[in-house]
């Protein structure tokens, strides 16, 4: 069972996660701590590439709106940015693409990952196991922002609503997990609390993961052991 020490004071979050750390190397040598108690596990989702299938709906879109046009297909994709690899086609693809994903409507009509809703509504249920969304806008968020928020709703329903991170940095958010396509995660904090799970998506299929780093390789997979594998740490 995962430890966190009970602290003196409401601590500041920087302070908490540190304390947790400092507990759980303290149980793997020496069993329970003094004023130790259960934490659930904290799991954050990403939801583009995880949750909803933005890859997808880039290629179909772009095919319908510029069908003379060359394309990038899913086999092909290489790297996060879908807008760099279009630009390595030609440049002007690279406004283009944008053009897709910046439109009202985009990020509202995502069709599901496979086996993604079904998941997480499991994954909710789990005893001691807390889930939240945790997500970035687009730079140009006007309409990204809100179409996420309703996605949410439509897909999980209003009360998972409350449990949307929105964040451009995901390095300062605490947890335990992270499941999330985009195989470098940085920011402010260099040391981040959770483990980054890479989820599978056609653009990092191809990325060799050094030790001790894992994959989910989709819905799928065995993602509860990975929960618990986490718990017992
Ligand atoms: C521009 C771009 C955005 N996105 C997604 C990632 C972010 O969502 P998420 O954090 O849910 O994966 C969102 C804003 O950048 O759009 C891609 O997956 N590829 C891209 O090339
Ligand atoms: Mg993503």
């Amino acid at each position: 069972m995962k430890l966190i020490c009970i602290c003196m004071s409401a601590l500041a979050v920087r302070d908490r996660r540190r304390c947790g750390r400092v507990c759980r190397e303290r149980r793997a040598g020496s069993g329970l701590s003094m004023g130790s108690v259960a934490a659930p596990l904290r799991v954050l989702l990403d939801m583009d590439g995880v949750l909803a299938d933005f890859e997808g709906a880039v290629l179909r879109e772009f095919r319908a709106r510029f069908p003379t046009e060359p394309c990038v297909e899913l086999e092909e994709r290489r790297g996060f940015s879908v807008r760099e690899q279009y630009r390595s086609l030609r440049e002007d693809l690279a406004a283009k693409v944008a053009s897709v994903y910046e439109s009202p409507g985009f990020f509202l009509d995502l069709d599901p990952i496979p086996g993604a809703l079904e998941a997480v509504q499991e994954m909710l249920h789990m005893q001691d196991t807390e889930v939240f969304i945790c997500t970035s806008p687009l730079q140009k968020y006007e309409h990204c922002i809100v179409e996420k928020y309703k996605w949410v709703e439509k897909h999980l329903g209003p009360t998972f609503v409350e449990r949307i991170i929105l964040t451009r940095d995901k390095t300062v958010v605490a947890a335990d997990l992270l499941f999330d396509d985009k195989d470098t995660i940085q920011g402010a904090e260099a040391n981040p609390s959770w483990e980054h799970i890479l989820f599978t998506c056609c653009h990092n299929r191809h990325v060799q993961l050094p030790a001790p780093r894992r994959r989910l390789r989709s819905w799928a997979d065995d993602w509860k052991a990975i929960l618990e594998s986490k718990r017992r740490q």
